[in-house]
């Protein structure tokens, strides 16, 4: 059984037809990196996977189970919040920018998701998430304040704290853009040990390096399509369509 499958996924926000039907599905465990270039609809798909973002035709389904919506006679009617936050609380997401409480140490970041969502006692929360940032390389950073640690470090206690809530799938919208170039390398470390582990991951990156060694699929998107798929390390060495070898001559 499939983790994700999104089929035939249409988003338009006002007259812009951002996705225009997007199927893609993802096996439990398998890494589907996504690339594309600015506008093409990446980020716009990750969100309607968890529904940060409504969909406007199609279906995304997690371990089977509709996302945001129910289906009632082929019509769709929309989850009430505390079913999406439910749904939610399988799928980890980080993004470009972390969004650390700015008042918390990197532990109590970690800790406050299990104790407020899932009632986690808290001294089982601390012992998790001192767990956590050690898995991350920052256990000795656990009393720092978001403002005490570089960008890198903010990113890896972002997904320790997207780890707190023991997802089943891992959203990665774009994690490195945001970082000094020395600091990438850090947080791309912890997404490979990530991966390795067995996590089912979506990452949208530029990271072309990271999607051939780590990525199992390849998809590049343009203009809201997925214009072709496959093995990373065969689609980067001989792309098939002209819009993805014009794409990859730019970034390579
Ligand atoms: N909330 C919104 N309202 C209106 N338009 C939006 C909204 N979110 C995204 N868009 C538009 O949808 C298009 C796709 O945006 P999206 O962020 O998904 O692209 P992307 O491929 O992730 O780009 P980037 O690599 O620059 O992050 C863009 O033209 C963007 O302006």
């Amino acid at each position: 059984m499939s983790l994700v499958r999104i089929e035939g996924v249409h988003k338009t926000f006002g007259q812009h037809h951002v996705l225009r039907g997007i199927d893609m599905t993802i096996e439990q465990g398998e890494v589907s990196v996504i690339i594309g270039p600015s506008g093409s609809g990446k980020s716009t798909l990750l969100r309607c996977v968890n529904k940060m973002e409504s969909i406007s035709a199609g279906r995304v389904y997690v371990k089977d189970e509709l996302i945001g919506y129910r289906e009632v006679n082929g019509q769709l009617h929309d989850l009430n919040p505390a079913e999406i936050a439910g749904q939610r609380r399988e799928i980890g997401m980080v993004f470009q920018r972390f969004n650390l409480f700015p008042h918390k140490t990197a532990l109590q970041n970690v800790m406050e998701a299990p104790i407020q969502v899932k009632g986690t006692p808290k001294a089982k929360a601390r012992a998790k998430a001192l767990e956590l940032l050690e898995q991350v390389g920052l256990a000795d950073r656990s009393g720092h304040y978001p403002a005490q640690l570089s960008g890198g470090q903010q990113q890896r206690v972002a997904i320790a704290r997207a780890l707190a809530m023991e997802p089943e799938l891992m959203l990665f919208d774009e994690p490195t853009s945001a970082l000094d170039p020395e600091l990438v390398g850090d947080v791309l470390q912890v997404m490979k040990d990530l991966a390795k582990s067995g996590m089912t991951m979506m990452v949208v990156t530029h990271e072309i390096g990271f999607a051939r060694e780590v990525g199992d699929t390849l998809s590049f998107m343009d203009g809201g399509v997925v214009v072709e798929s496959g093995d990373p390390r065969e689609l980067i060495a001989n792309p098939q369509h002209h819009r993805t070898k014009e794409f990859l001559s730019r970034v390579l």
